[in-house]
């Protein structure tokens, strides 16, 4: 029997939504949640009501990122309050859809869990994006979902920064979760990135039965409980986990004309989190001279040459790998 006096209590989750189509190309996440809206048995958990639920419907059906405006960055108090109903960009609209049906946004009535199915182009593998780096209830999952999946691994990806944070579609809940795997090209179905993101949903609607069904925080009544074994559930003890922090964009190089002149360097191409030094090569320009990387220290860049981000001026981001330390959870 192990108490932990020091537990941050969360609210048992009882509702989830796994969001797909949220960009209407990335087929895991459209497909896996079309085939759990004909029959949810997959994904029914004990105490848990999870809704699969197609983000953006239109942009699914052209097969397109979005039909007027990112889906994935809609969701700001801005837009969320906007009048002009049926004037607004589709997306605009959806979002404030979505809010009154899974929000709203910020509020105790919002959903407890969404998680938000996406892939990228760039050789990513699996990768979890956070939000906060001060959300437990996520971390604890994190580790959770490490530790099932071995020996497969799964990345940290932590998008908290003061101007690269994004409003996002999942972050309509309490806990947002999103997660990207590729690399998969836009419109295409690859067997071995569905699998990989079905298996992680699996073990993430696990972690949170298995919390719901665990001991509550520290009361007589749970020390008693506790010396019987009455808990079906787990115990989660503090536990660190390893993230990998977003901390800049960085573009292609560009002419006057703000047309690219140069690619991803071949040294750099698919290399994901692997460790960038000051001085390594970074791009290739069409006649062929190497740009470097003139950072300070080492960094790890991901979403290396993603073709969504062609528009948003972005060839990769650089991020810091750190561990943070999860306290130990229990439900309230
Ligand atoms: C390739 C892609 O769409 N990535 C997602 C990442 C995220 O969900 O935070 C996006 O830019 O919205
Ligand atoms: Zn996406």
């Amino acid at each position: 029997m192990s108490a932990y006096k020091n537990s941050v209590c969360f609210n048992e989750a009882r509702r989830v939504a796994i969001f797909g189509g949220t960009h209407g190309n990335e087929m895991s996440g459209v497909t896996l949640v079309n085939l759990w809206v004909k029959n949810s048995a997959e994904i029914q958990r004990k105490g848990v009501e999870t809704k699969p639920f197609i983000a953006n419907p239109k942009a699914v059906e052209k097969c397109t990122r979005y039909v007027d405006t990112d889906l994935n960055r809609a969701f700001s108090p801005e837009n969320l309050s906007a009048p002009g109903g049926d004037d607004l960009p589709y997306e605009v609209q959806r979002a404030q859809e979505i809010n009154r049906i899974f929000g709203p946004k910020g509020s105790p009535e919002a959903y407890d869990v969404i998680f938000d199915l996406h892939n990228t182009t760039s050789n990513m593998g699996c990768t979890l994006i956070l939000e906060s780096s001060k959300d437990h209830f996520n971390l604890q999952m994190m580790n959770y979902i490490k530790k099932a999946i071995t020996p497969a691994s799964c990345l940290v990806l932590l998008n908290e920064h003061p101007l690269l944070k994004y409003s996002t579609s999942r972050s309509v809940a309490k806990h947002p979760v999103g997660l990207e795997v590729g690399p998969q090209p836009q419109g295409v179905l690859r067997s071995n990135i569905f699998e990989a993101m079905r298996v992680i949903l699996k073990h993430a609607l696990d972690f949170i039965e298995l919390f719901n069904e665990g001991p509550v925080c520290n009361t007589l009544e749970t020390l008693l409980a506790e010396m019987e074994y009455k808990f079906i559930g787990m115990e989660f003890p503090p536990c660190t986990v390893e993230v990998f922090w977003v901390s800049e964009r960085i573009d292609y190089p560009r002419d006057a004309n703000g047309n690219i002149i140069a690619m991803v360097h071949p040294n750099l191409q698919d290399c994901d989190w692997e460790p960038l030094n000051p001085g390594d090569p970074m791009f290739q320009t069409f006649d062929g001279k190497t740009i470097h990387y003139q950072g300070s220290g080492t960094v790890y860049p991901t979403f290396i040459n993603e073709a969504a981000y062609y528009e948003k001026q972005q060839a990769f981001v650089t991020t810091r790998r750190e561990t943070l330390v999860a306290s130990a959870i229990r439900k309230a």
